[in-house]
């Protein structure tokens, strides 16, 4: 169990946003001086020994465009080396809010918010008789649930953050051939603002079955690299919301292809105080993770402090996968555990409640390994979450140790499984994983050339 000693989580200040801006210009002439200085070096030696001659013009040209391209592209790479070292950073004005309690506040307020009332729903529609199941394309289930919290996410979105773009999981088609379907996510989704009233200012509402087909199709955004993208997944586990085990309502602010703030609805993992049911986790970059109870009035609510369990070798700790067999390769994953000398059995959870669980201290490690090297993850599984342990402590890798890239679209193609521990542990079993993995797998496929 989790019971971390209260406190608020730290907060940016104007002082901080100006030392990253300064930060962020050194890194511009740094890049700009490494880059161009062995294209000037020529340039300037030929000046001095033939001025006047045809050749000297010429590699005088060729040095300058190549400077003018290294320039160009000093910016990107200190916006990338912000990013890495934690310095907060956007290329739009004014696109990261400034709000009472630090930078990204009002995102992960509003976040916070969405989820809470998405959850409402998702609630309501697993204690009712119908679920309203239908099979997507790749055979994996969708239900009211998923389509009604997306609609009830998104609305909060487009009345908050109009001009952000939005990555998300559902869209209507399956709704728009079925009438009889889109009724009974009408109902749930009415039936949910009217049981979670309040906060319409900056939730909105949705006022009638167009509109909330209108929103559910928001989320086919395809570019993850530029400006600011939400990922959300509105039912993750939805496998595990059937069956009654864990599911997570799962939303990620993206700036950039960086994951900025991340929150994590778990409204099956047990609550933070006895008999309670529900956690809402959230992290902001730089500023570390912090739980509240899903219920209840969440301005009012104290953020808890969350970290993950420090241990310093990976034997003394447990490690969390998935449940469905098809998603992860269970007998890979005890392998890795075996060479890691894991004695405990592990602990079998459905959704992003894995990376919840273990940035609660309640575990330590995860480890999804693929059932198929065909398969891409996809965005809206792995950002909130990601970002939850990274803030709580952990290190978040593929099976081949290399950071997940949420720059090149809706699915983690230039990674191949995930795993995420403590960043004591990180060294131990990432190369642990790694020699798992190239026994198995083979080594790591090419980056895309797409
Ligand atoms: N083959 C394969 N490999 C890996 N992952 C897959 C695969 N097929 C589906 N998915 C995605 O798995 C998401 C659910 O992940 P879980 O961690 O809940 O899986 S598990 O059931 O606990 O094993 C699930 O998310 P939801 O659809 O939101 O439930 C899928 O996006
Ligand atoms: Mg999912």
């Amino acid at each position: 169990m989790c019971a971390k000693r209260p406190r608020t989580p730290p907060t940016s200040t104007p002082i901080n946003t100006n030392i990253n801006a300064v930060l962020f210009s050194l890194a511009v002439c740094l890049g700009i001086l490494f880059t161009i200085a062995p294209y000037l070096a020529p340039c300037f030696v030929d000046f001095l020994l033939l001025p006047t001659t045809t050749t000297t013009l010429l590699l005088h040209r060729a040095s300058v465009s190549v400077c003018s391209y290294r320039v160009a592209s000093a910016i990107p790479f200190a916006r990338r080396f912000c990013s890495n070292s934690k310095l907060q950073f956007s290329s739009r004005a004014g696109s990261r809010t400034m709000a009472s309690g630090g930078a990204y506040a009002r995102e992960r307020r509003v976040a916070e918010l969405a989820v809470q009332r998405a959850a409402v729903l998702t609630r309501a529609v697993y204690s009712s008789r119908v679920k309203g199941t239908v099979t997507k394309s790749d055979a994996s289930p969708v239900t009211i649930a998923d389509f009604g919290a997306q609609a009830l996410v998104f609305s909060a979105l487009d009345k908050s953050f109009p001009s952000d773009n939005i990555i998300g999981e559902e869209d209507s088609a399956d709704l728009r051939e079925n009438n009889d379907l889109s009724s009974l996510v009408w109902d749930a989704v009415s039936t949910a603002l009217s049981a979670s009233p309040g906060h319409e200012s900056d939730l909105g509402s949705v006022t009638g079955q167009g509109q909330m087909l209108e929103f559910i199709d928001k989320g086919g955004h395809t570019d993850s690299a530029t400006g600011r993208v939400w990922a959300l997944d509105p039912v993750d586990g939805t496998k595990g919301f059937l069956r009654g085990g864990q599911y997570a309502i799962a939303l990620a602010l993206l700036v950039d292809g960086v994951v900025q703030v991340g929150v994590l609805g778990c409204p099956n993992l047990p609550g933070l105080n006895e008999g309670e049911e529900g956690v809402l986790l959230s992290a902001i970059r730089g500023q570390g993770t912090v739980v509240k109870p899903l219920s209840g009035d969440l301005d009012a609510a104290e953020p808890r402090k969350t970290t993950m369990n420090a241990i310093t070798v990976a034997s003394e700790g447990g490690f969390c996968e998935g449940v469905e067999s098809g998603h992860s390769a269970h007998d890979v994953q005890a392998r890795i555990a075996g060479k890691l000398g894991i004695t405990k059995a592990p602990v079998q959870l459905d959704s992003q409640a894995k990376y919840a669980s273990i940035a609660l201290g309640r575990g330590e490690i995860y480890l999804r390994l693929p059932t198929k090297m065909t398969y891409e993850e996809k965005i809206w599984d792995h950002a909130a979450g990601s970002l939850v342990v990274g803030e709580a402590g952990g290190v978040v890798a593929d099976m081949y140790g290399r950071p997940l890239d949420f720059t090149v679209g809706r699915t983690l193609r230039e990674n191949k499984g995930v795993i995420a521990m403590p960043r004591q542990i990180a060294e131990e079993v990432k190369k642990a994983v790694l020699d798992v993995a190239v026994e198995h797998y083979g080594p790591p496929p090419p980056k895309s050339s797409l």
